[in-house]
């Protein structure tokens, strides 16, 4: 008999978990979520944030972009690498940015190689996730896509913030165990806590 993958037992259940939230509570979380943002000096100072689009029940980051343009930050989203298999390219979006849908059904910007910015030039990534634990360790929907793309960067002591952002439901209650390609989150930002990395 096959061994069952913990990983993936996780992402089924807390895919659920994220999925089974009302409207009222995502729009509740996400607003609750900027508020938490706001409070952090790493935010209040980025010149260029990632953020990502929302599905499958992720919390939704749209009122934190919509802050992040108003203060005048440059606002990016991550890309599905057209060559380089399992990494992102992280592009520009604005208001009025192009977008197509990938082949996970996400919308991204169509990518135009001006609007591309590197990974060293970001100040704070948000990085979706689907469980988390006390000690700001992260899991992804499994494609390693955040691993592969900043694994270059986080050997190197450059100040880029990584943070996870997530529903409180997302917890796990025992702890994760990391896999040695996982990247560390610096905090994992919930609507109503900040858990950062020990
Ligand atoms: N909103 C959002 N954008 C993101 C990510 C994410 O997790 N959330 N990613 C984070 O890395 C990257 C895309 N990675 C993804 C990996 C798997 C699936 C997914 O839905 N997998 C389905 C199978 C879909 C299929 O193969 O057609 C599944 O596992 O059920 C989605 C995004 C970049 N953009
Ligand atoms: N730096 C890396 N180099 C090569 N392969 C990697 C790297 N990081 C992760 N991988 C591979 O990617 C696969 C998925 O990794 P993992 O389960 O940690 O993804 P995830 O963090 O859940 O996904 P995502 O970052 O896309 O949300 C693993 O099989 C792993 O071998």
């Amino acid at each position: 008999m096959p061994v069952p993958d913990k990983r993936n037992e996780l992402r089924r259940h807390f895919r659920h978990e994220r999925n089974n939230l009302s409207q009222a509570q995502q729009t509740f979380a996400s607003e609750q979520l900027l508020m938490q943002c706001c409070a952090l000096t790493e935010y209040q100072n980025a010149r260029v944030v990632a953020c990502y689009l929302a599905q499958d029940g992720e919390i939704v980051l749209n009122p934190l972009i919509n802050d992040a343009w108003l203060k005048g930050k440059t606002v990016c989203l991550p890309v599905l690498h057209p060559f380089c298999k399992g990494h992102l390219i992280f592009v520009h979006y604005r208001q009025n940015s192009k977008m197509q849908t990938n082949r996970f059904g996400i919308l991204e910007p169509k990518l135009n190689a001006c609007d591309i910015v590197p990974v060293a030039k970001l100040d704070v990534i948000f990085t979706p996730l689907v469980a988390f634990d006390d000690s700001a360790q992260r899991l992804g929907m499994g494609g390693g896509f955040y691993d592969r793309t900043l694994a270059p960067v986080t050997r190197h002591e450059i100040p880029l913030q990584i943070y996870g952002v997530a529903h409180d439901c997302q917890k796990v209650s025992s702890g994760l165990k990391n896999e040695k390609w996982d990247i560390p989150m610096h905090k994992i930002i919930t609507p109503s806590h900040i858990y950062s990395h020990t």
